[in-house]
């Protein structure tokens, strides 16, 4: 059994994953942490999801101790401690947090130095696809061909565009053979000049309860291709994390992604 410790447990994203690691026959709950300082240390984890089991309470983020694989899915700088607390310990890690700057990729290049890590920005089958999908569209029309990636999430998100937003326009970047950095155009509002066909651009709504959507338009003249995802349920994310921590047992040092985990590359 595959002992999973969750990280930002009373989270969104948190509480999902204790019910998809308590849920799973391979897999079984160890241990659900919040910060130090939660009110909500030794509360049972079922007083806030009834699915969770009743035998877990939430405990200090700082105390880890007999667990096979970490999930973190919280913030940048949780994230960070959390790393320190894997690579001490020793113990393989799955990443979900999205909008990590570079010196956090660079940290997580140096941990997987010693531990595997798998970091998805998105964990659901339906997405991975998508990023092998993105790449054949973006290859096969000619260069009269304008690319745009939409996004929509809930209220409370607060990276803009979404991790995986930014997964589908560095996909297609790749396959095209463009620096995404140098093509990627987040704001139109001070450009007086018509769209180059060397870009991708991006759009971003927020709004109510939505888990995730995310389009990649390809326009040219006379058709139009539009690719969609939608997430209707944080488990799908919960499951995949799960599976990839299965994945992960046992796997050499190195930074793996979900596209390995499920075999897509
Ligand atoms: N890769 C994927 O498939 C998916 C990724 N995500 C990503 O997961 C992340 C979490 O999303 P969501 O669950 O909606 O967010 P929530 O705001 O609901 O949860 C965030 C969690 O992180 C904890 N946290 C925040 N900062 C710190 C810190 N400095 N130290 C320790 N813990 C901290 C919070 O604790 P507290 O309550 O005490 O502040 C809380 O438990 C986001 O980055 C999101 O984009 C989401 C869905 C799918
Ligand atoms: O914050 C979220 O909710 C999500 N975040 C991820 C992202 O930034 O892409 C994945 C998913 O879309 C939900």
């Amino acid at each position: 059994m595959n002992r999973i410790g969750v990280f930002g447990a009373n989270g969104r994203m948190g509480l999902a994953l204790v019910e998809a690691a308590h849920k799973n026959n391979h897999a079984e709950l160890g241990a659900a942490y919040v910060r130090s300082s939660s009110p909500l240390l030794n509360i049972a984890v079922n007083q806030l999801n009834s699915a969770a089991p009743a035998t877990i309470n939430f405990s200090d983020e700082r105390s880890v101790t007999n667990i096979d694989v970490l999930i973190d899915f919280t913030l940048r700088a949780g994230m960070r401690e959390h790393l320190k607390t894997a690579v001490a310990q020793n113990i393989p890690m799955v990443i979900g947090t999205t909008g990590l700057d570079s010196d956090d990729m660079l940290a997580l290049q140096t941990a997987a130095k010693q531990i595997p890590i798998v970091f998805a920005r998105n964990y659901s089958v339906g997405v991975n696809l998508l990023l092998n999908l993105v790449q054949t569209a973006a290859t096969k029309f000619g260069d009269d061909l304008d690319i745009e990636i939409f996004e929509a999430h809930h209220r409370h998100k607060i990276d803009a565009p979404s991790g995986t937003a930014l997964a589908i326009g560095e996909a297609i970047a790749q396959a095209k053979g463009w620096d995404h950095d140098e093509v990627a155009v987040f704001d139109r509002s001070k450009i007086e000049t018509e769209k180059s066909q060397n870009e991708i651009g991006y759009s971003v709504l927020r709004g109510g309860d939505i888990v995730g959507e995310h389009t990649a338009y390809f326009a040219t003249s006379g058709e139009r291709l539009e690719l969609t995802h939608k997430a209707s349920s944080r488990m799908t994310f919960a499951l995949g994390a799960v599976r990839a921590a299965g994945w992960l047992k046992n796997k050499p040092a190195g930074l793996y992604d979900m596209q390995d985990v499920l075999d897509l590359k």
